[in-house]
């Protein structure tokens, strides 16, 4: 085969895919205009999953589930747009890992706002002048962002949807020798997450560390400051330009950063695999068996709990607690129902999604 037939058969199946892309953008135009009269939303991320297991279990070519993924992800979003154009706001600057985060789910066509605190991003949700927002909630080396989690409890959102990105670190600068490096920027939780690199290479040397909002304004940082380095994405120091010095320098290669997708209003149907996160605030958590009893409840349905973070209250100069709990189910499971039903006056729901492994 030649060249040039096999690109004469590229472009007879691209003019299929057009037509078969097209013929599907009609029925998502009708799903829109039926979702337009009975109010309902837009983005059900529950029946985009059901497609992925669905084609992935079906598929034998060459394309693996990542593929097929960023393939029908885009393909989603394009449609989502056509539906109703959609607006992100995330926690930028541009080239931030929750920009890489939020692409991901809403692709090219979406109009994206970077805003620059986690709070900007919840009260431009909360205000209505974006209809999502995307942060970066906690990862799995260094913990949670306790700034989110706060803001989950301040802030009256619901969560639409999770997201996990491996998170590969670059150690950018326009200095030669490290020697001559005397700033090194980066958000607080990379620099934890880079530590055996930044022991090994630093170790002596007289390079400060600088603690900044995002990794992105750390490469900004860089590219204004010949002996200064940044810790960011690789997209961040293509983005300002920086030289990458060294690749991969976090301490696990198994690091991941999940990020939630926000809301004012949202409820997802149940997908089969979901999970659901609670906050509770128990009344006399001094006494002995209060907290046990709350949790026992869970065990006692055999519901898996996965998570239970505390925060304080800030309720004055005491040392008290609230718990953002999360566990496997949707909170409409019969079971997860009763619990939520028997303490409705301390537990909010923020939301059952599907659950990302
Ligand atoms: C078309 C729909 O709306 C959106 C777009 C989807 C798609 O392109 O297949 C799937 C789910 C929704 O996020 C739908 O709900 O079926």
């Amino acid at each position: 085969m030649t060249l040039e037939s096999l690109r004469n058969d590229i472009d007879t199946l691209d003019d299929q895919l057009l037509a078969l892309l097209n013929q599907r953008m009609e029925l998502v135009r009708k799903v829109g205009e039926l979702k337009r009269t009975t109010n309902t939303v837009i983005y059900r991320p529950e029946r985009e999953k059901q497609i992925l297991d669905r084609l992935h279990e079906q598929n034998n070519g060459l394309l693996n589930r990542p593929a097929i993924e960023a393939i029908f992800l885009e393909i989603f979003a394009v449609s989502r747009n056509l539906e109703l154009p959609e607006r992100i706001a995330y926690l930028g600057p541009e080239g931030t890992f929750t920009h890489q985060a939020a692409e991901s789910r809403f692709g090219a066509m979406s109009t994206y706002m970077a805003l620059p605190t986690i709070r900007s991003v919840f009260e431009s949700v909360e205000t209505g002048r974006v209809r999502f927002g995307v942060v970066p909630i906690e990862n799995n080396q260094e913990g949670v962002v306790e700034e989110a989690i706060d803001l989950l409890l301040e802030k009256d959102l619901r969560i639409v949807a999770e997201i996990k990105i491996p998170v590969h670190f670059t150690f950018a600068t326009q200095a030669e020798n490290l020697a001559d490096i005397t700033h090194i920027y980066s958000k607080d939780i990379a620099f934890g997450q880079c530590s055996r690199f930044l022991n090994d290479y630093f170790d002596g040397l007289k390079a400060e560390m600088i603690p900044v909002e995002s990794t992105s304004k750390a490469a900004k940082l860089a590219s204004q400051q010949p002996y200064a380095a940044a810790i960011c994405s690789g997209i961040a120091a293509k983005l300002f330009d920086v030289p990458v010095l060294f690749d991969n320098i976090e301490d696990s290669d198994l690091n991941r950063t999940r990020f939630l997708i926000l809301a004012k209003d949202f409820v997802n149907q149940p997908s089969g695999h979901d999970k659901t996160t609670l906050i509770a605030r128990l009344p006399n958590t001094q006494s002995p068996g209060v907290l046990a009893e709350f949790l026992q409840e869970f065990n006692n349905r055999n519901i898996n709990l996965t998570k239970i973070e505390s925060r304080p209250l800030r309720d004055g100069a005491t040392f008290r607690y609230w718990f953002l709990l999360e566990c496997e189910g949707h909170a409409s499971d019969p079971d997860l129902h009763e619990i939520l039903n028997h303490h409705s006056a301390e537990v909010k729901l923020l939301g059952s999604y599907v659950r990302v492994s």
